[in-house]
């Protein structure tokens, strides 16, 4: 639909809206840039509405004033994310997860090891993808909670705690998307869409809530101020930010991760001279391959790095960002009113010739400092690749996510 609209309008078009208001489509990365440059000290992006109804109406007894950083703008908005933001958002933070995280990374191998070596039996699950979603579950609950919740067990009984949180999560994606992208009228009077996610959601609100309060009762008895854990730390401001956060991870770091790490793993596979050049390089990192990584192994690890870039650019993940104007604003001539939807369509500019030699090739060497020959992304428009969105709004869990993929690839 995207690349249509390109081709038949060009480089900006405008659909007007009769339920959720004008839409105007950017393409140049000019344009583009501009708006980011305009977006204001409190950016708008349009909510997720469903996890704002939820805690607005559903759950208020609970969020109170609070709202999740993917469901809130303006006020509400800032005062969560000035909370989280130097809690989530800091190299040190991310840096004392290194080991835990390595170690779900590895469970997710023997879990792929143990479903090839069964697959007769039928274990092999219906979707990989699935499997990429309990590593992201796994991994960003620990983030979150303090706690393995044992996603990649190979026994799941369907009546545990961990199997119905999963279930929670898949289903109230599902719901979400139906809520928030259907293209249908009836998705503002569709209540049993929304009393499905509700229903969902609660499943892994009470189960986030239980393991949160158990730790509280932990850090009660610890008296340690050094190395404090994000959990801690969210506590240490108040139970209710430790719970609208969890939900934050849940929401923006399980399906982001998962397909992400899906994406990269797929272009490595299926391009055989950069996994060698990737191997070449992890084997000189880290000789003896059950040695635990470290901050320095990760940080050397550039070949890692540039192919998880270049997944990014090639997997579909850093395809388009929205935001609404705060304010009026001329944007590639064109007038464009306060309150308009604006979506920054990047996909054109990530395939295209002039931003990208050899466009639809995985070539990991782009993103590297040495390269100097014409693959070079020097030469791309800084407002072309933007996985992680730009500015005061962007990606909060940006450090983690790349952080838990760059395990992820290289333990694989
Ligand atoms: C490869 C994985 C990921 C990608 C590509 C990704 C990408 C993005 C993008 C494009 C945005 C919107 C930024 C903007 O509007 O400028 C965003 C927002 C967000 N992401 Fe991620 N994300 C990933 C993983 C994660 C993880 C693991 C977490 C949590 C630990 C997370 C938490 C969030 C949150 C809370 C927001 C909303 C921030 C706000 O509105 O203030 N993301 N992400």
């Amino acid at each position: 639909m995207s690349s249509f609209r390109f081709q038949k309008y060009g480089d900006i078009a405008a659909v007007r809206g009769f339920v959720k208001g004008d839409t105007v489509f950017l393409y140049k990365p000019e344009d583009i840039e501009t708006v980011f440059r305009n977006e204001g000290t409190w950016p708008e992006r349009i909510s997720f509405k469903s996890i704002e109804y939820y805690q607005a109406n559903v759950r208020k007894d609970i969020y109170d004033d609070l709202y999740s950083l993917v469901a809130s703008n303006g006020k509400d908005w800032h005062k969560m994310r000035s909370i989280a933001n130097p809690i989530l958002n800091q190299i040190r933070s991310v840096e004392m997860y290194i080991p835990e995280i390595d170690c779900v990374s590895q469970d997710f191998i023997k879990r792929i090891r143990f479903l090839l070596d069964n697959k007769e039996e039928g274990m092999m699950p219906e979707s990989f993808l699935n499997e990429l979603n309990k590593w992201s579950l796994e991994s960003v609950s620990f983030l979150g909670l303090d706690k393995r919740l044992g996603c990649l067990d190979n026994n799941l009984d369907s009546d545990s705690e961990v199997q119905k949180i999963i279930d929670a999560v898949h289903k109230s994606l599902e719901y979400m998307y139906k809520l928030e992208f259907e293209l249908s009228l009836l998705q503002y009077i569709n209540i049993k869409n929304r009393d499905e996610f509700v229903k969902h959601f609660d499943v892994i609100k009470n189960a986030f809530s239980k393991h949160i309060q158990e730790a509280k009762i932990r850090y009660e008895n610890s008296s340690s101020e050094s190395n404090k854990s994000m959990l801690q730390r969210f506590l240490s401001v108040n139970e209710k930010v430790a719970n609208v956060l969890a939900l934050d991870l849940l929401a923006a770091g399980v399906d982001t991760t998962g397909k992400s790490g899906g994406a990269i793993l797929y272009f490595l596979a299926s391009h055989k001279r950069a996994q060698n050049e990737l191997r070449k390089e992890l084997v000189t990192l880290l000789p003896n391959k059950d040695s635990p990584f470290t901050k320095e192994t990760l940080a050397n690890a550039k070949y890692l790095k540039a192919s998880i870039k270049e997944g990014l650019r090639m997997g579909g993940i850093a395809a388009a960002n929205f935001r609404t104007a705060t304010k009026d604003m001329v944007v590639g001539g064109y007038q464009i009113p306060k309150g308009t939807l604006i979506h920054l369509c990047a996909y054109q500019n990530l395939f295209s010739e002039q931003q990208f030699p050899r466009p639809r090739e995985f070539i990991p060497e782009r993103w590297l400092r040495t390269n100097t020959s014409e693959t070079s992304h020097k030469n791309t428009h800084p407002f072309v690749y933007l996985p992680f969105g730009f500015g005061a709004r962007s990606c909060i869990g940006q450090r983690l996510a790349t952080m838990e993929l760059e395990l992820l690839i290289a333990r694989n």
